[in-house]
C-alpha cells in the first residue's frame, strides 16, 4: 500500500521519513513547485531542516500524483484544510483521509475529521494525534500516538500501516474525544508559555495546566467525547508535552506574549485561531472556560498576561471538582 500525504512541512515530512525508513511507498504533495523541486534535490524540506528525505520518498507538486494512494494522510495546517478538501473534493473521493491538524476548524467550529465528511461524503475520516514532536518522529525516536477511526476495521488497519518500530499506534473509536484532546491542548500550551514567559513561574504553570485540564474535559464532554479519552496520549499526553517544551511552537509563542517580544507569524500556532474557536463554542453551549477565555484575548492583544493573571486569580472561589 502506498502513502500519500499532503504537506510537506514539518509533520507531514516527518511522517514520510519514519514511514519509508521502515520499508513503506511514501509520496509527498506540497503545493510548491519551486520548493518541491528544491526538496527532489537536495532530499531536505525548509520546515525540517536537518533531516535527510529517503530517496525512495516520491515528493510530488502534481495533485494528481498523489491520487493512486488509496490512504492520503491530511498534515495541513488546521485551518488549510477545509480548504484543501473542499477544492480537491472529486479527487479524493472514496479515500481513507487521515487528519494530522490539531485545530478546530474557525468557520464550522468543528474538528478536521467532520471537515472532511462535510466536504467529501465517500471518503473514511480518520485521525493521527498524541505526543508527539516532528524532529522526534524524523530521527525515529521512540513515540506513542493515538489512531482515532469511526470504522473499527478501517481503523485497525490504519494502525498496522502506519505504526513502526519507533512509532507505537493505540487506537480508539472516539474521533471527537482524540481531535478535542489535540486541538484543545494548545490553547492551555499558549496560556502556559505566557505564564513562564511574564515570570509567573513553574506552580503557576502546574495550576494552569491542571485547571485547563478540567477546561478541556469540560468541553468535549459537552461535545460527547469520552472521558477516558481525554486522558490518553491524545489529550493528556499531549497536554505534558506541550506545555512543558520548548520544542512547542505553540508554547514558545506564549513565550513570546508572556515577555512581550514579537514573534515569527510564518510559524504554524494552531492554538491561536483554536482559542477563539474555543470561546465561540464555549459562549454557544453556556461553558465557562476562563482560561481558554484570557487566552483568546491574549492572542487578540486585548489583555496582558497580568491582565490575564488578575483575571484568573480573582475570580470568585469554588470547588475543586465544578
Ligand atoms: N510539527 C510538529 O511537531 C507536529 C505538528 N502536528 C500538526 O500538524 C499540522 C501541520 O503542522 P506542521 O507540519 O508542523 O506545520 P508546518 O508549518 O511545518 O507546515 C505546514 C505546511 O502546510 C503547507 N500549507 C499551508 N497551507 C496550505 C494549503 N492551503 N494548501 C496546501 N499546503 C498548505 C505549508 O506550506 C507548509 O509546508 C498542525 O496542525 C500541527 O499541529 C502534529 C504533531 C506534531
Ligand atoms: O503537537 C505537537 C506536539 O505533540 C507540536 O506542538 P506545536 O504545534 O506547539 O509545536
Amino acid at each position: 500500500m502506498r502513502i500519500g500525504i499532503a504537506g510537506a512541512g514539518a509533520f507531514g515530512a516527518a511522517l514520510a521519513v519514519a514511514l519509508a525508513r521502515t520499508g513503506r511507498e511514501v509520496t509527498l504533495w506540497a503545493r510548491d513547485a519551486a520548493a518541491v523541486d528544491k526538496a527532489r534535490e537536495s532530499r531536505r524540506v525548509e520546515r525540517l531542516p536537518e533531516i535527510d528525505l529517503p530517496a525512495s520518498i516520491d515528493i510530488v507538486s502534481d495533485l494528481d500524483a498523489l491520487l493512486p494512494c488509496d490512504t492520503i494522510l491530511l498534515a495541513l495546517p488546521a485551518q488549510a484544510t477545509r480548504g484543501f478538501v473542499t477544492a480537491h473534493a472529486e479527487a479524493l473521493a472514496g479515500k481513507v483521509l487521515v487528519a494530522c491538524a490539531k485545530g478546530i476548524d474557525l468557520t464550522r467550529l468543528t474538528g478536521q475529521t467532520a471537515i472532511i465528511a462535510e466536504a467529501v461524503p465517500s471518503a473514511t475520516p480518520a485521525l493521527l494525534t498524541g505526543p508527539s514532536f516532528a524532529a522526534d518522529i524524523a530521527r525515529g525516536l521512540p513515540t506513542a500516538l493515538t489512531l482515532a477511526c469511526i470504522d473499527e476495521g478501517c481503523g485497525a488497519a490504519l494502525q498496522a500501516a502506519l505504526s513502526t518500530p519507533g512509532l507505537r499506534l493505540y487506537r480508539t473509536a472516539d474521533v471527537i474525544g482524540a481531535e478535542l484532546g489535540g486541538a484543545l491542548k494548545n490553547v492551555i500550551a499558549i496560556a502556559c508559555g505566557a505564564c513562564i514567559g511574564a515570570g509567573f513561574g513553574d506552580s503557576a504553570r502546574a495550576a494552569l495546566m491542571t485547571r485547563g485540564f478540567a477546561e478541556m474535559q469540560r468541553l468535549a464532554a459537552s461535545l460527547g467525547a469520552r472521558p477516558e479519552t481525554l486522558m490518553g496520549l491524545s489529550g493528556f499526553g499531549d497536554l505534558v508535552l506541550t506545555c512543558s517544551s520548548e520544542l512547542s511552537r505553540n508554547y514558545r509563542y506564549g513565550l513570546a506574549l508572556g515577555r512581550g517580544e514579537s514573534f515569527d507569524t510564518a510559524t504554524t500556532v494552531e492554538g491561536a485561531a483554536t482559542a477563539r474557536a474555543v470561546t465561540d463554542l464555549a459562549a454557544a453551549r453556556g461553558l465557562d472556560l476562563p482560561i481558554s477565555a484570557v487566552t483568546a484575548r491574549m492572542v487578540a492583544h486585548d489583555l496582558t498576561p497580568h491582565q490575564a493573571l488578575d483575571a484568573l486569580i480573582n475570580r470568585p472561589l469554588k470547588e475543586e471538582s465544578e
